[in-house]
């Protein structure tokens, strides 16, 4: 019945269209197994779920809510320990505290997390010393080892995926229910980072929020509403087999979702329109997001919301816009003017990482963290100059304090890369600049929301 169902509901289209960026795996009748099991296993989200997201990022679309989504650039299997998982989430809760102060309005948050172990890589091989062999899909398709039996495409790690997300998402909901999440815990956390000489420029800002949390304690705010949280999870729905395996019937509407994560993005290798990822991703009814690169046209958005959101649902699209710092000023208006005219409705938001990347000196692939900034700040000129709403902040972030990316008040600098670099495949804002980068964020939040309602009180 089900498999029945979700034919009809045409998920399997996308078999006859081309699909980048898939590993080749050499058993296929392993693949077949794995993704068997797959198909029978519980959901790791639910669809009531996924739309009670979509109704946020509809808010945020409108300017009533903003977007925070982060996480690691690739989760590793390893690394899902609790300790590291924490990590994050505080990361996050802590980021989320500073931008709905500076938003003044809700913070969606959305882990990249419990299922982003597939990596779009520009070559299919790597070669060191002489030595070529597939290139690290993440630890979805091999691993990052560099030996032969290691970086075989091996099924069975779609299974150890599903059980690792599984594991995470049963943490991320434990801590965000348990009382981890409190409002006051968080914003206590906050108060100790600006309090640190280093961070003093964001002591004030962390008084105001203090002030505010007071405030509302002492007007009788219902702190018991704000123990907990909601975390989304997200990752990026790359690896066909995988999604694929784990779409299942919603009971209560009939309908296909993607039961591996509430939001699923598309990444700016696989975007294309006659590409099976956007054929299969039209097919289920998670929120979605496009990454829109340099190389993307008004006319390109506007025909990837057609497809993806023919019935213009608020919060069903999210175009993340990564265009780098130099470009997002003369790139990303055309687009954003395009889409607003064609009254295609959208969620934007920036994503400042992937268009900065840079390998450097020592060899280290990384991004500088003013560049980073640069093109938030961008995103926010853009949007201001078009009365259009910036929706929302994707981040490379990890709660630890790795070494990866350069500058913020810490100093990071390239001789400081070797320290402590982590990351499997691309660079990551550290626990510090992961704060730093919020109280900036909120500021220019703050002083785009003083413009707004300086504008409604002159047209008052
Ligand atoms: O995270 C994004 C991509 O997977 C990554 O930037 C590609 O990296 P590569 O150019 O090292 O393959
Ligand atoms: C690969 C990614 O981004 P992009 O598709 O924008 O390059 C990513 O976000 O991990």
């Amino acid at each position: 019945m089900t498999e029945a169902a979700l034919a009809a509901a045409g998920v399997d289209s996308y078999l006859s269209k081309e699909a980048r960026q898939q590993p080749q795996w050499p058993d296929t009748a392993a693949l077949r197994r794995a993704t068997d099991r797959l198909t029978q296993v519980p959901p790791l989200v639910f669809a009531g779920e996924a739309d009670r997201l979509r109704a946020q990022l509809a808010a945020a679309s409108r300017g009533e809510a903003f977007v925070l989504q982060g996480g690691d650039c690739a989760e590793i299997f390893a690394e899902a320990t609790a300790d590291r998982i924490r990590n994050k989430i505080k990361t996050i809760l802590q980021m989320a505290v500073i931008l709905t102060y500076g938003a003044s309005t809700p913070v969606v948050k959305i882990g990249r997390m419990a299922g982003q172990y597939a990596k779009p890589r520009s070559s299919d091989t790597e070669t060191r010393d002489g030595v070529t062999l597939p290139v690290y899909r993440g630890d979805i398709v091999n691993s990052s080892g560099f030996t032969e039996e290691e970086r075989v495409p091996n099924p069975e790690r779609l299974l150890d995926a599903y059980h690792v997300s599984a594991s995470t998402l049963n943490l991320i909901r434990a801590f965000t229910q348990g009382g981890f999440a409190d409002l006051r815990r968080v914003h206590q956390w906050n108060k100790g980072f600006a309090a640190n000489p280093a961070y003093a420029k964001y002591e004030q800002f962390a008084k105001e929020i203090d002030r505010a949390v007071r405030f509302m304690a002492a007007a009788g705010g219902d702190f018991d509403a704000l123990k907990t949280v909601e975390l989304f999870s997200s990752h990026e729905a790359l690896l066909l087999d995988y999604e694929r395996s784990l779409t299942r019937i919603d009971s209560r509407s009939g309908l296909a979702y993607d039961c591996s994560a509430h939001f699923l993005w598309i990444g700016e290798r696989t975007r294309q329109l006659d590409g099976a990822h956007v054929e299969f991703l039209s097919k289920v009814h998670n929120p979605l997001a496009v990454k829109l690169g340099p190389t993307a046209t008004a006319a390109d958005a506007v025909a990837l919301a057609e497809r993806l959101n023919p019935d213009n649902v608020a919060g069903r699209l999210t175009f993340v816009a990564r265009m780098g710092a130099d470009k997002v000023r003369d790139a990303l208006p055309s687009i954003v003017e395009g889409v607003r005219d064609s009254g295609v409705t959208v969620t934007w938001l920036t994503d400042p990482m992937h268009g900065n990347t840079f390998t450097s000196d020592s060899g280290y692939k990384t991004r500088k963290f003013d560049t980073i900034l640069d093109e938030v700040t961008g995103f926010f000129e853009v949007h201001e100059a078009l009365g259009t709403v910036p929706g929302g902040l994707h981040v490379e972030l990890t709660g630890d304090d790795v070494t990866e990316v350069l500058g913020g008040t810490e100093r990071i600098d390239d001789e400081g890369l070797a320290r402590r670099y982590e990351t499997k495949v691309d660079p990551r804002l550290n626990h510090q600049q992961s704060l730093e980068m919020a109280f900036l964020v909120a500021d220019l939040l703050a002083r785009h929301n003083a413009r707004k309602s300086q504008d409604v009180d002159e047209l008052a």
